[in-house]
């Protein structure tokens, strides 16, 4: 993945955003637990009230109530309360309460004497203020400290915290308030606090996935656009090296793997390491003496996930290989459909895509299983721990060390935890594969292409000539161990036909390829007007270049659109003249709509020599001073064969023509004909010349012609 951090530069912005906004989320979802323990705690239990210190005292509760604190906490007391005349409630202002809390020995003294103040059991009937008036002052508070301090031996301070609420319950409904309005406005106001933090949250999750999105397919885009502009400067030398098929494969669904991961990472994964820190903190400080449940299960889980993960990661980086694979068999498999169902080869072919199919098929089976698997396990972890929660939190909540919203609370935290730690192992999973796909989107991005523009580049003079020389040429192809083609050394003359003739393989393709540099020289020099064709920019060379290749592409479109691909300001006239001369105007004119007939992909709806022909028209409609026909008159008939030669001739003649065949009858004529063998020029000159002198040659017209004919 780091190979190709650089593409999400310019979506810093959009990536600080998303993790601004999932600390927002986390906060939010994490706050939630914390509000729902609030309902269950204050708003059931407690009745909606919220402190154990009473915020409003009647004037006879007040009046036990003083008379059960020492003098100085006595004075306190007045200090915090507010008391209006003897009929009227003590009130504790707002401002007070929370100085009052901080008053840590008042608090817990006032807690304790608001219990007994408010206290209807026999056994403290002792307290009554006529009882305790009667008492001398010295034994009265004597026995007054003794109470509290068995108080405080018998509960401990959540227990006495509980009691208070209660007293303060009791107190309310003594004075005449609702104690069901407090509650239940409590729930609501909790409730919908509760709400607005779930929106907040919603708001934040719906943000993240549009900026997920957005960055995603922004990385994929530029990604695919990088590697299309790569792949279309390389030369056929790379095109060897990674295979059509896997760069299609690389270009497409390597991209989707890094589209997916990046979604992943921003929506989910990121969050992960949020959500489980924040929820580790609130677990523990719910209830710290339960955090070692929550430990002993990602424990767990992470054993189980690491096992998984071990076995299913290979397999995970192998599914990219195998992608490729399928790719490349089904693409053979489909250009070369014709010749399948000629050799009656189907049931071999099919046998050939099951076992590719078949092994990628099983990989991702064997892939899907495993993690089908591990979904039981993780939902039984998440169950016992759900289980050992309640268990060990109701007998908590038993001896009041826990309240019950906690340990609700505290489950929750702990789903959150595990859930996110099972994010974080699924990062595991995906990550690799998409590092698998982003080494290989990066190989061929690292990629130079062997053909280059030249540093300094050299331009031609005004009017090139396109005369073409080749200086002890050797060319042996990228990793071959022979030389296809062995020091070769001619000219092409402008105005001439030079023809290269040779049998299958001996490097006649090889050869041309050469002059409009799909190739370069191994050793030696192609020169055009005396300038190597390395020192020219690669626009510049190829412009003078009229090349129709052995193998006719075309492009879907229409006829019109195929003839002037690759030239500017194509008229009627010259795409008549053009298709004239590469004697298409036959059969273009029989088609309906002429030269806007449709040519679907590849050129299929049109047969094998009116591709020939095409090509050849888009080749003339360049008007280059160089024409290359690289055995391109084959599917051509004798007779259109010479027509279009002497037509060439005619309307082309000040052009250089090298023309590759396997025909003699086609090349017969020429200024110059080369004889290649083996890659070497074995023959060089007119045809009697050859005749008399290159045995190879004599011995290949011989094998065409009658002697009569020659
Ligand atoms: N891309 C390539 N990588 C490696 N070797 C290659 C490549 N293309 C061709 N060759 C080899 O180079 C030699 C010359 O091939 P080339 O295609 O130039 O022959 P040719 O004379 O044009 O044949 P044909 O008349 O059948 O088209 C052959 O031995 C061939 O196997």
């Amino acid at each position: 993945m780091f190979k190709i951090l650089r593409y999400y530069a310019p979506y810093i912005p959009a990536i600080v955003l998303a993790v601004a906004l999932l600390f927002l989320q986390v906060n939010m979802d994490l706050a939630l637990p914390d509000y729902m323990s609030k309902i269950v705690n204050v708003g059931l239990q407690q009745g909606g009230i919220e402190s154990p210190v009473p915020l409003r005292i009647s004037p006879e509760t007040t009046e036990r109530l003083l008379f059960l604190l020492d003098k100085p906490e006595a004075e306190k007391f007045t200090g915090f309360y507010s008391m209006s005349g003897k009929e009227a409630a003590s009130v504790l202002p707002e401002g007070k309460e929370e100085e009052l809390i901080s008053d840590n020995d008042f608090r817990s003294d006032l807690i304790i004497s608001f219990i007994l103040a408010t206290s209807d059991n026999p056994q403290d009937a002792s307290l009554s203020p006529q009882k305790l008036v009667s008492m001398p002052e010295e034994q009265r508070s004597a026995a007054i400290r003794e109470i509290k301090e068995q108080l405080r031996r018998r509960f401990d301070p959540a227990m006495l915290e509980q009691m208070a609420l209660r007293a303060v319950k009791k107190e309310n409904e003594s004075m005449g308030i609702d104690s069901a309005a407090v509650q239940s406005r409590y729930i609501l106001e909790t409730g919908g606090f509760m709400l607005i933090l779930a929106l907040i949250s919603a708001a934040a999750t719906i943000t993240v996935g549009f900026l997920a999105a957005r960055v995603s397919a922004g990385v994929g885009r530029t990604l695919r656009s990088d590697l299309f502009r790569k792949i279309e400067g390389f030369s056929n030398a790379e095109f060897d090296h990674f295979s059509t098929a896997s760069l299609i494969t690389r270009n497409t669904n390597d991209v989707v793997q890094i589209q997916r991961v990046t979604f992943m990472i921003m929506r989910m994964m990121l969050m992960a390491p949020i959500m489980a820190t924040g929820a580790v903190i609130r677990a523990f400080t719910k209830a710290p003496s339960m955090g070692w449940i929550i430990a002993l299960a990602v424990l767990v889980l992470l054993g189980i996930v690491s096992v998984v993960m071990s076995i299913a990661l290979p397999k995970f980086k192998a599914i990219q290989g195998l992608v490729d694979k399928i790719n490349k068999v089904a693409r053979e498999q489909l250009t070369g459909l014709l010749v399948v169902r000629a050799f009656n080869r189907q049931s071999f072919e099919k046998d050939r895509f099951d076992k590719a199919n078949r092994e990628l098929t099983d990989v991702n089976l064997f892939v899907n299983r495993l993690m089908v698997t591990l979904m039981p396990f993780i939902t039984l972890i998440m169950n016992v721990l759900s289980l050992t929660i309640i268990w060990v939190g109701a007998h908590k909540v038993a001896e009041s060390s826990l309240q019950v919203g906690d340990m609700m609370a505290f489950l929750q935290y702990a789903m959150q935890i595990v859930m996110s730690f099972l994010m974080l192992s699924m990062a595991f999973i995906f990550i690799p594969r998409a590092s698998v796909s982003a080494g290989r989107i990066d190989e061929v991005l690292k990629t130079e292409g062997s053909i280059k523009n030249p540093s300094r580049p050299e331009s031609f003079a005004d009017r090139v000539r396109g005369k073409i020389s080749f200086k002890n040429v050797s060319f042996r192809y990228p990793g071959a161990e022979d030389y296809a083609l062995k020091n070769i050394s001619f000219t092409a003359e402008p105005g001439q036909t030079t023809a290269i003739i040779g049998s299958t393989g001996s490097g006649k393709s090889s050869l041309i390829n050469l002059i409009p540099r799909f190739y370069d020289v191994s050793e030696g020099e192609v020169l055009m007007d005396g300038k190597d064709v390395r020192k020219i920019t690669l626009s510049a060379l190829r412009k003078q270049i009229g090349y129709v290749p052995q193998k006719s592409v075309l492009f879907a479109g229409t006829i019109e659109s195929n003839l002037s691909y690759g030239s500017e300001g194509v008229d009627q006239e010259k795409l008549e003249k053009a298709a004239r001369i590469s004697q298409s105007s036959e059969f273009i004119g029989r088609k309906e709509e002429g030269f806007d007939s449709q040519v679907s992909q590849g050129g299929a709806n049109v047969s094998g020599g009116q591709k020939q022909r095409i090509s050849i028209a888009r080749a003339l409609i360049k008007d280059c001073p160089v024409l290359i026909f690289d055995d391109s008159f084959s599917a051509l008939d004798f007779k259109t064969d010479a027509r279009l030669r002497g037509e060439l001739e005619r309307e082309y003649g000040d052009t250089t023509r090298i023309i590759v065949a396997q025909r003699v009858s086609t090349i017969m004529q020429a200024e110059q004909i080369l004889v290649l063998d083996d890659g070497k020029l074995v023959g060089k000159g007119r045809h009697s010349e050859l005749m008399d002198n290159c045995p190879v040659y004599r011995e290949i017209v011989l094998s065409q012609l009658s002697i009569k004919e020659v």
